[in-house]
């Protein structure tokens, strides 16, 4: 008889998956594979609620490979460790993020770069290394390979340090590649949501001057007497935005819809960079004159590698920094999912996954 997702692996598991592009999710059984040798069992306590969660369960990349149990911002305590697994101990609280394979071995991987190996897999909507599907963390336990399991740093809370894991890393990792840390330079960040929000505080912990750049001015307030910006950019007045022009040295984007590049690179001085972090659905325009007569720079960044996603958890640590969040039970997740897309969240959910997930 064909292997079911509840029947391949020997362990039991139950989640919430969504089942075609309405998106929906409902509880669902499956299994988890056996802890091997590299491996980490981790009983989960906390997943954020990432917008790649969404476009993946709405498959609007055209991807989306059903069942899906999204989630990978995932804080949990490991319950069990392999026998070659030195990094972690039973009781340890680990956090696991955006990926869980990688072939560990080419250029990237040796490079603390597993986020860019061309055998990278993503910790859902996957295939992992075992020829198996990947399930993510709307669930209430994870298998993941020592390498790609995180040790999360005392002073972090794991429900406002979950979103670390994704939101964090991939407004950090452009952030120093890019060199874009240089105290007193100034950013702007466009869309204040889920990484837009986690981008602002760790720009202010390098000692940047921040923008948010927003189409309404609805979180003005907010942005600057909470999280700390020190200005706000209302991106539908075409007054603000011509005094804004040539202002910045780089923007980070983190809008999730296709928007326009043109007013966002107006805004950057000469030399200034521009890194798109968002991914709609559809491709962007770039308009070609204002890179070319500004020597302007336009690139991409995709979370981080292993290494640097540590060094990103203890950094926040030290400098405070956590996601602000809406806790909700797993039973809340549609009509969270429904508030994600409307923007309509300050500025990330959390799902509390141990005190809310129990099969029926
Ligand atoms: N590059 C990566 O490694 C990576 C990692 C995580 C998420 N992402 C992607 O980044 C994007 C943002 O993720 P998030 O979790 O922060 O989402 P979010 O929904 O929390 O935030 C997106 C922000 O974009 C704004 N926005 C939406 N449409 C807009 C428009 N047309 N014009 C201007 N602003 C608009 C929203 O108001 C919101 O503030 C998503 O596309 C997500 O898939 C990329
Ligand atoms: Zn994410
Ligand atoms: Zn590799």
């Amino acid at each position: 008889m064909a292997k079911t997702p509840e029947t391949e692996h020997p362990n039991k598991a139950f989640g919430w998956a969504a089942r075609d592009k309405s998106g929906v999710l409902s509880p669902f059984h499956f299994s988890r594979r056996e802890n091997g040798e590299n491996d980490v069992t981790v009983k989960i306590l906390y997943c954020g609620v990432c917008h790649t969660d969404l476009h993946t369960v709405k498959n609007d990349w055209g991807f989306s490979y059903y069942p899906v149990v999204p989630g990978h911002e995932i804080v949990g305590i490991a319950t069990k460790v392999g026998k070659n697994v030195t990094k972690f101990k039973e009781g340890d609280r680990v956090g696991v993020g955006v990926i869980t394979g990688s072939c560990q071995s080419c250029e990237s991987c040796d490079q603390d770069l597993e986020n860019y190996c061309p055998q990278m897999s993503f910790t859902y909507n996957a295939i992992g290394s075992d020829g198996t599907k990947n399930y993510g963390g709307y669930s209430e336990t994870i298998v993941v390979d020592q390498r790609f399991v995180l040790r999360f740093p005392e002073g972090l809370p794991s429900d406002a340090g979950a979103p670390l894991l994704c939101a964090g890393i991939t407004v950090y990792s452009p952030m120093k590649y890019y060199g874009m840390t240089e105290p007193g330079k100034h950013l702007g960040v466009a869309g204040l949501g889920g990484l837009g929000h986690v981008a602002v505080k760790i720009a202010k912990a390098f000692g940047l001057k921040v923008t948010v750049i927003s189409t309404s001015s609805n979180k003005e307030d907010e942005a600057i007497n909470r999280l700390g910006a020190d200005s706000f950019l209302v991106s539908s007045d075409p007054r603000k935005m011509k005094a804004a022009l040539g202002t910045m040295d780089y923007i980070i984007d983190t809008v999730s819809a296709v928007h326009a590049l043109y007013p966002l690179l107006g805004l950057l001085k000469v030399n200034g960079k521009l890194i798109t972090l968002g991914l709609p659905e559809k491709p962007l325009e770039l308009p070609i004159f204002p890179l070319v007569l500004g020597r302007k720079m336009v690139g991409g960044s995709d979370v981080g590698g292993m290494k640097e996603t540590q060094e990103m958890l203890d950094f926040c640590a030290k400098h405070n920094i956590t996601a602000d969040i809406e806790l909700i039970k797993m039973d809340e997740i549609n009509s969270a999912m429904e508030r994600l897309a409307k923007s309509d969240v300050r500025y990330r959910f959390v799902i509390d996954v141990a005190n809310s997930l129990s099969p029926p």
